[in-house]
């Protein structure tokens, strides 16, 4: 029987994973060796049990007694706490999803890799802090990493049978976010509730709102970079209202390979939980003919700084990744807590980089995940100097 753990159980994509898990028979199909939750002991623990997991880690020491309480009599083992994560990642297993959101998933994903299982990646951020630590990790153990954001799964699905050579570009699609249609100047007003609102995707409420922002789509070119190895010059943005065509490939000889189905995330996970095969999904079927027509127009970089930040966190290399992201993270935390406005992100993150591409070695590559760690906390600790400063 086929070991799975799955790191970020209980949110989004945690959830379809799940629901995956239970359709292509449950326990007696899977040997679930981990689950993994944050704040949500409760369906943690349910899940747990609907899988008969053998231990339940939530990623919160505080979490422990709740969690062991829900799990009374089920005999699932139970932990907490980052160290517990890790160890959790550390078990043998043959497939492992990556759905943590942040650069807290970075960690158990490394650690997953380390017993040479197959890594299904929906946390981007894993790619976009330390994507050479992570792919040289893969391939020190003979560990295979399958794209589950959809884009990547677009062209990771494009790219079968395919010369790596032949391809010419890739076109990664971007729904636009919550304010596509806004007018410029209302978006400096833009609340939290109308950024946690996507048109078309159904997903935690971080990357909704990095949706809105579009720094959820400057993380994807800077994955896409890392995963696949393009050019930076050889990944393009595409606004594409409907999310029905996930992403494209553009091959040297004018042909391009689009990637299209509903907005559901079951079809990456799936495709990654059964990969090489293709198996049934319990994913509605598109219908063209209702649909009618399909519309493209390019990114407004005024409305979008985040994918000029993009392009010039690619130009520096090394460990301005782990800058942005974490500058992005920080900046979004105190979005949250409404303490800056929507706009005032982008312009923080601009200011973290600008203070630490200063900095000496910013562009060489990180030897080992401390160093990327690091470099995630100054980036914090400044996004969080300058906005108490009032600088940005
Ligand atoms: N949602 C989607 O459709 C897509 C998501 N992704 C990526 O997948 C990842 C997960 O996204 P999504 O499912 O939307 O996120 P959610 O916020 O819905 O879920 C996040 C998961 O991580 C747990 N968690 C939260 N904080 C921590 C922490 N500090 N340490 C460990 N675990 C923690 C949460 O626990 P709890 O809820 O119990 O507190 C939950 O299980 C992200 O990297 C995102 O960018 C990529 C493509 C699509
Ligand atoms: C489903 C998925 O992969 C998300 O990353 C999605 O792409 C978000 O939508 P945007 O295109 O609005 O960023
Ligand atoms: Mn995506």
């Amino acid at each position: 029987m086929r070991k799975i753990s799955v790191f970020g159980a209980t949110g989004s994509i945690g959830e379809s994973t799940f629901d995956l898990l239970m359709a292509q028979g449950g326990p007696a199909a899977y040997d679930v060796v981990a689950l993994s939750g944050g704040r949500n002991v409760a369906r943690l623990a349910q899940q747990a049990r609907a899988l008969r997991a053998d231990l339940a880690v939530t990623a919160f020491e505080d979490c422990l007694p709740a969690l062991r309480a829900a799990l009374a009599g089920s005999g699932v083992e139970a932990a907490a706490g980052p160290h517990a994560l890790i160890e959790a990642a550390h078990r043998p297993a043959d497939w492992v999803m990556s759905a943590i959101v942040g650069a807290a998933g970075l960690a158990p994903g490394f650690a997953a890799l380390s017993q040479g299982s197959v890594l299904a990646l929906a946390n981007k951020e894993s790619l976009v802090t330390a994507g050479p630590l992570l792919m040289a990790e893969a391939r020190a153990h003979g560990a295979t990493i399958l794209p589950v954001d959809s884009e990547h799964s677009a062209i990771f699905q494009g790219l079968v049978g395919e010369e790596i050579s032949a391809v010419e570009r890739v076109i990664i699609t971007a729904s636009g976010g919550a304010f596509r249609d806004w007018p410029l100047e209302r978006l400096a007003r833009a609340t939290v509730e109308e950024a946690s609102n996507h048109p078309n995707w159904n997903m935690g409420q971080r990357i909704t709102i990095d949706s809105a922002s579009m720094f959820n789509k400057a993380l994807e070119v800077i994955e896409a970079k890392e995963f696949f190895g393009f050019a930076p010059e050889a990944i393009e943005v595409l606004v594409h209202p409907q999310s029905i065509v996930h992403s494209l490939v553009g091959f040297h000889d004018g042909g391009l390979m689009a990637h299209m189905g509903v907005p559901d995330m079951r079809h990456a996970i799936g495709y990654a939980l059964n990969w090489p095969e293709r198996m049934p999904l319990p994913v509605a079927k598109l219908d063209l003919a209702a649909i009618g027509s399909l519309d493209f127009r390019a990114p407004d970089p005024e409305r979008f700084p985040a994918l000029r930040l993009a392009r010039e966190v690619m130009e520096i290399g090394g460990l301005a990744g782990a800058v942005f992201n974490a500058a992005k993270e920080r900046a979004l935390d105190l979005f949250l807590e409404k303490r800056i406005g929507f706009l005032d992100m982008a312009r923080l993150v601009e200011a973290v980089l600008s203070e630490m591409s200063a900095r000496d070695g910013l562009g060489k590559d990180a030897h080992n995940l401390d160093m990327v760690l690091d470099c995630d906390a100054e980036a914090r600790a400044r996004a969080s100097a300058i906005c108490e400063q009032g600088r940005i």
